[in-house]
This record gives C-alpha cells, structure tokens and sequence, in this order.
C-alpha cells in the first residue's frame, strides 16, 4: 500500500476548487472522517456504494476500514484524484463517473447486498434517501439492494427524518424513514468542518431496514400522509376527506377525525393504511 499524502494536499495538486454548482463541501479531518466510516459497523470485507466521493477523503476512511467500495462521481476533475487511492488500495475501488439520480444502484453493484454511504448536496441527498426509502421489495437487502444508509443532511432535514409525533419537525419524511425502517441521528457535524463550511450545521442520519408490517401498501401510506400532511393545520376529518375510505378507516382503528396530522403516530398511520382498502 502506498503512503497517501493529506487530503488537502490531494485538493492542491489536482486543483480540486470546490463548485458551488455542484455542492461540493469537503471534509478534511481523517479522524472525523475514520469516526463517519465507522457509523455502519465492521465493514471489513463489506460492499459500500459511496455517492459523491469528490477528492476522495470518505472514500479513504472506507477503504482503510477494509471496504470494498463503488464510488459514482459526477464531477470528472475529481477522476485523477479517485484513481491515486485506486493504487493505494489496488483491488477495493471501482469509480464510476455519471449522476447516481440516473444509475440502478443495484446494477452498478451487481445484485449483491451493500450499505450505503454518502455526503451530497442536499437536494440530491433528499431526493435519492425518498428514492431508497420507497422501493416495493422489502427489506431492500433481500433484492440486492441496500443494507444500511448512512448520510449527511443539513441538520434540520436530519432532525425530520428522526422525529417522532407530536413535534413540529413530524412529517412525511418521518413515516417514510420510520414504518419499516429503523432511523438514528448518528452523529452531528459543524458547518466549521467543511471546506468551504456551508451555511447550516449537518448531522448524519444512519438507517437500517426492519421487516415492513403485514397487510400495508406503501402507496396508501404514502397517500394517506401525503394528503394529512399536505393540509397538516387542519382536522382529519377535513385532511382526509379525499382519501377514498379514509373516514370509515379512521373509526374502525379508533383514531378521532378531530386529530390533526402531526399527532398521529407512524403506528397509528400503519393501522389506517391496513384499515384502508386499496
Ligand atoms: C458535499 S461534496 C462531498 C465530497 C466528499 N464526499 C467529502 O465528504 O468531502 C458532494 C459530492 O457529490 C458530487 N455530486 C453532486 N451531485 C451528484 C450526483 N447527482 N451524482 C454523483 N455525484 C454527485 C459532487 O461533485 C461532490 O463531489
């Protein structure tokens, strides 16, 4: 194994200037960054996908905790410095270059199960943690797909993906991460950080797949939150009023129509969706 110079070295040589277009904040502290790679468990042997690797300082921390990694990296000045730690770690890094909001993850990774680790911008963080989140075959791993998630967010997003009932940061986003999924803030991380520091503090949401609950579609889920959240002010009662079936379901399981959304718990939400005939 070659000797890898710092990280901020690696920026200098390949002129790595972080774009703003493309979101680019860069962690530079190998400690921090050893800690992030450790958040999944052992990965000794293990298939990551890393999304966004840019000049690679995750990507280290990966390999170095024995990791197999495939990389998808949009940016092509970040290539050279990618292929230096190919070199170093011959045999565990596969770049790939492209949009990861295009590729089928689970042909990149060729049907074997993987954990999934990434610090993006976070429109695209969002974006494709709903795309994870929302696939038919569940657990994810049973189809090739994902074991565990481990991703960066501006703080706030974090704190939505985690909350529970009953909070203003209770939302949509919760029921996604929570109704067949166990989802942790692992770790908060200061904007100082990051090179350049953005303007918000970041936390890493860590999220495992559990078994999804018998008799419940994730569309009528998904249905049924998109509409009591859309209006989540008001009643039940008034929140639901489009949803075919949604008032009948809601007496059955005992949920008052006079309730709004927010303090409707994901259990709660999974008894309405079962109650709900598709
Ligand atoms: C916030 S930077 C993080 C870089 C590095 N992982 C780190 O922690 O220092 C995000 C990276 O994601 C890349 N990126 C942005 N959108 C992408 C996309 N749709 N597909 C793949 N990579 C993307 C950017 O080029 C950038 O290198």
């Amino acid at each position: 194994m070659t000797t890898l110079p710092p990280i901020r070295e690696t920026i200098a040589k390949h002129g790595l200037s972080a774009s703003k277009a493309l979101g680019q904040n860069f962690l530079l502290d190998e400690q921090l960054l050893d800690r992030i790679a450790a958040l999944p468990g052992d990965l000794t042997g293990a298939n990551v996908l890393e999304v966004g690797p840019g000049p690679g300082g995750l990507t280290r921390a990966l390999l170095r905790a024995g990791a197999n990694v495939t990389a998808i990296e949009m940016d092509a000045r970040c290539l050279p410095a990618l292929d230096e730690l190919s070199d170093a770690f011959p045999g565990q890094l596969t770049v790939i270059q492209g949009d990861a909001m295009k590729l089928d993850h689970g042909e990149v990774m060729k049907g074997a199960p993987f954990h999934v680790l990434s610090n993006l911008p976070y429109n695209v963080g969002t974006a494709l943690f709903v795309r994870w989140l929302s696939g038919e075959d569940w657990p994810p791993q049973k189809s090739g797909q994902w074991q565990s998630l481990t991703l960066m967010f501006q703080r706030e997003v974090a704190e939505r993906i985690v909350a529970k009932a009953g909070t203003g940061a209770y939302g949509r986003l919760a029921v996604l991460a929570q109704w067949r999924s166990s989802a942790k803030l692992a770790m908060k991380v200061h904007r100082s950080a990051f090179t350049p520091p953005p303007k918000v503090m970041s936390a890493i949401v860590h999220v495992t797949a559990g078994e999804a609950p018998e008799g419940v579609n994730a569309k009528t889920l998904e249905r049924l939150t998109e509409a009591a959240f859309g209006q989540r002010r008001k009643m039940l009662r008034q929140s639901l009023k489009g949803v075919p079936g949604a008032l009948d379901a809601m007496e059955a399981v005992g949920i008052e129509p006079t309730r709004r959304a927010e303090t409707v718990s994901v259990d709660e939400f999974i008894a309405l969706a079962r109650a709900l005939k598709d």
